[in-house]
């Protein structure tokens, strides 16, 4: 067994730090307390903490055997209790668990401490590994534990993570150390312990090296992971507002395919199902045409032309408008516009274009602009720089022929068209005064 300073150096703790100790009365808790007992006095200022649920007959027992326990170590101890008119009817396992956290970080609230012990170990890790697997499969879950992990102001640290349950029975049998065995560990209605008695045991029957291959099998993958955000960085857009552009991804391998829209999809905190997600993908590879998919709190994904926008509601989209025929008004939505040789009286004029049928619609992912300097930029950058919010992008209207717009509703006109484009631009887009148009982005 490693020394209690061994086992503490990779947290980095100052002398006198002061710590919360979570201290259940189990093997892995008691034999923690007794190790971090044998550290010079003034290393750590440890507070224990005990939190008895209440759930089971003994649980108060167990508490006072911490209680003493820690005292007779010259440890100080805070107790808390979870009551029973608290306790939920379902949802028990995960309400205690929150119930106990509070606990922990009201001690360590109380004694000025910003970090906790706990002491899960590698049989737990492994568990967790395990049951991961079965319940979900991400690859940021299938890391398990992390030997340390912040928890808002707090940082949780688990200091036996990596040592065997076997080695923490042999520790507290040779200190001679009291601690219960939680019968509830037993209770094979829950799969954690399905797992840690049927599972583990397999495994370990397998090779008993399990352990630590589960230990090194989670820090390659934290390590993996890393390594891949940054390149998935450098693949998906830096600002999550922007489309997803898949026109250079679909050569990739389907699972890398679908890594990438995982990963742009949890920055857009979007959820879909399984299904969704696979008819996504496919609308993406096709590059053709426009289709939604609906999302998780009624937000929407569009696949357009290689793009992936998403958006918070969806919008009941128009229909284009081709307005086929100079010189006579089209309704689109709430608005009367037409092309005309000469502005016509009374009329707003919204922007010069070419004497063509122009259609009048919402956004598409290639569409692009011409601005007052001559420069030509894409609608999608456009939008972004005028800082027009995601689902206003995609209710705009603008009037286009092919993917070059002439018009964006609510821009001022002199913002989109250079002069020099104005001999090629033979008709006026206009706009007829009872339904004005708002040009908010002069
Ligand atoms: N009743 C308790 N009082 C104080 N600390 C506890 C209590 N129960 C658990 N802990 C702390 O949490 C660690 C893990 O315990 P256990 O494996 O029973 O919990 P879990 O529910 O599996 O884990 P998690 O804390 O991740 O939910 C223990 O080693 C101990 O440090």
């Amino acid at each position: 067994m490693r020394s209690a300073e061994e086992l503490i150096a990779p947290f980095h703790l100052a002398q006198g730090a002061p710590v919360v100790l979570a201290v259940s009365g189990g093997v892995d808790s008691m034999v923690l307390m007794h190790l971090l007992s044998t550290l010079p006095p003034a290393r750590l200022s440890l507070t224990v903490a005990t939190f008895d649920h209440q759930l089971r007959p003994s649980s108060a027992a167990e508490q006072q055997m911490v209680i003493a326990a820690a005292t007779a170590l010259g440890l100080p101890v805070r107790a808390g209790r979870w009551p029973r008119a608290d306790q939920p009817q379902s949802g028990l396992e995960a309400a205690a668990r929150s119930a106990r956290y509070t606990f922990l970080k009201e001690v360590a609230s109380a004694s000025a401490a910003r970090v906790i012990m706990t002491a899960h170990h590698a049989d737990d890790q492994l568990e967790t590994v395990l049951f991961r697997l079965a319940r979900s499969g991400r690859l940021p879950a299938m890391v398990g534990m992390r030997p340390q992990r912040q928890w808002g102001e707090l940082t949780v640290i688990r200091p036996l993570l990596a040592l065997s349950k076997q080695s923490l029975i042999a520790y507290a049998k040779a200190h001679a150390l009291t601690y219960c065995e939680d019968e509830s560990n037993r209770d094979l209605r829950f799969a954690r312990n399905r797992l840690r008695h049927d599972a583990v045991p397999a495994l370990k029957a397998v090779n008993p090296g399990v352990l630590a291959h589960t230990a090194r099998f989670s820090s390659d993958l934290a390590a993996v992971l890393t390594l891949a955000d940054r390149q998935l960085r450098a693949m998906l857009p830096q600002d999550a507002s922007e489309a997803l552009d898949w026109t250079a991804l679909t050569q990739e391998a389907p699972a890398v395919q679908a890594l990438l829209l995982d990963t742009a999809l949890d920055r857009w905190q979007v959820r879909v199902s399984p299904r969704v997600r696979s008819q996504v993908l496919s609308a993406l590879n096709a590059r053709q045409g426009t289709k939604r998919f609906a999302a998780a709190s009624g937000r929407i994904l569009i696949a357009a032309y290689g793009q992936l926008t998403v958006a918070d509601s969806s919008p009941a989209a128009l229909p284009a408008v081709l307005l086929s025929a100079a010189g006579r008004w089209y309704r689109v939505g709430q608005l009367t516009i037409g092309r005309f040789d000469r502005l016509p009286s009374g009329a707003t004029f919204l922007a010069a274009v070419p004497d063509q049928p122009l259609t009048v619609r919402t956004r598409r992912p290639h569409d692009e602009l011409q601005l007052a300097d001559g420069h030509h930029q894409l609608l999608r950058r456009f939008f972004i720089n005028q800082k027009i919010p995601q689902p206003e992008r995609e209710t705009r209207l603008v009037a286009a022929l092919g993917d070059q717009v002439y018009w964006v509703q609510g821009i001022a006109p002199r913002q989109l068209f250079a002069g020099s484009q104005t001999d090629i631009l033979q008709a006026v887009l206009a706009l007829k005064s009872e339904a004005k148009d708002e040009t908010t982005h002069e």
